[in-house]
């Protein structure tokens, strides 16, 4: 069977969306006895913004890590882009396109931001260490391409400023900015945000917010999310897949969601039978 192909829909803010360039079909995710993920299916369309929210303990991450083909699902079906994805390892899902941030920064904390953000081009390098010893000047010429890539997501990402700083010095909201421009440098199809807002301010947030719709918007970059704050995610999203206990008990546009009864019962805490 393949890729189903979707009526395009639009979005609150009038945007059309297209064909589905992930889908999940009946996905369950074990490990030992614990059931992280039961039996969900959803799909993520070309250029959307797709949450995936839930409390504590839901399947979200355990999702992000089924999407980034970090786990291979006990049951189900990955397709991307048109193919049934077999199980695969991180570097090859990297280089068909796909780039994440995590939830705990994962940045080398003695190098500068501009160095941290060019280790996001290592998937887009051509050039092994023997073929830059063979043709320096080829060699040279990526180097250049690659540090104009990275330059541009440094003005993107205005941190100009802090080109230089080892990134152990920044304060937690711009790490977590250098981050997202690292994974930006390998110019993901697919970006994932493993709880962007997470442990930040009212402003930091505000910023991280706005950088992530202009990703969207400028790049077109399709975006998977996770975040536990509601808020934050109601405002920057197309659609939103709620998780509770494994399974999926919500989909849709923010206001569909806001509005149905399992969604506000789970983040009341009302127990389920
Ligand atoms: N590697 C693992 N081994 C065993 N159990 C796991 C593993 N990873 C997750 N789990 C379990 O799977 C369930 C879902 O966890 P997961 O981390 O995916 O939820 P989450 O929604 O991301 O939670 P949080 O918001 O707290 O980060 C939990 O019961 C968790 O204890």
């Amino acid at each position: 069977m393949n890729m189903v192909s979707y009526e395009p829909y639009v979005t609150e803010d009038g945007r059309t969306i297209g064909d589905a360039v992930m889908e999940l079909r009946n996905i369950t995710l074990r490990f030992g006895g614990v059931v992280a993920i039961k039996d969900i299916s959803f799909d993520i369309r070309e250029g959307e913004i797709r949450a995936i929210i839930g409390p504590n303990g839901a399947g979200k991450s355990s999702m992000l890590n089924v999407i980034s083909g970090f786990y291979t699902p006990t049951e189900g079906e990955v397709w991307f882009e048109g193919g049934k994805r077999p199980p695969m390892r991180p570097y090859q899902v990297a280089r068909q396109g796909i780039a994440r941030t995590f939830q705990n920064i994962a940045l080398f904390s003695g190098m500068s931001t501009l160095d941290n953000i060019m280790t996001g081009r290592i998937t887009r390098m051509k050039s092994s260490l023997a073929a830059q010893a063979l043709w320096w000047g080829r060699a040279q010429r990526e180097e250049t391409e690659h540090r104009e890539a990275v330059e541009k997501i440094i003005d993107f990402l205005e941190i100009q400023h802090i080109r230089k700083t080892p990134v152990g010095r920044l304060p937690y909201g711009l790490q977590k900015r250098v981050e997202l421009g690292r994974a930006l440098a390998a110019e993901p199809r697919l970006l994932l945000l493993d709880e962007p807002m997470a442990g930040m301010n009212v402003e930091e947030k505000e910023d991280m917010s706005r950088f992530i719709l202009d990703v969207n918007d400028e790049f077109g970059t399709t975006i998977v999310l996770i975040e536990h704050d509601m808020g934050v995610v109601m405002d920057l999203s197309d659609r939103v897949v709620v998780m509770d206990y494994g399974k999926k008990i919500g989909d849709g546009p923010p206001d569909e969601v806001r509005r149905n009864q399992d969604v506000i019962d789970a983040y009341l805490g009302v127990s389920h039978d």
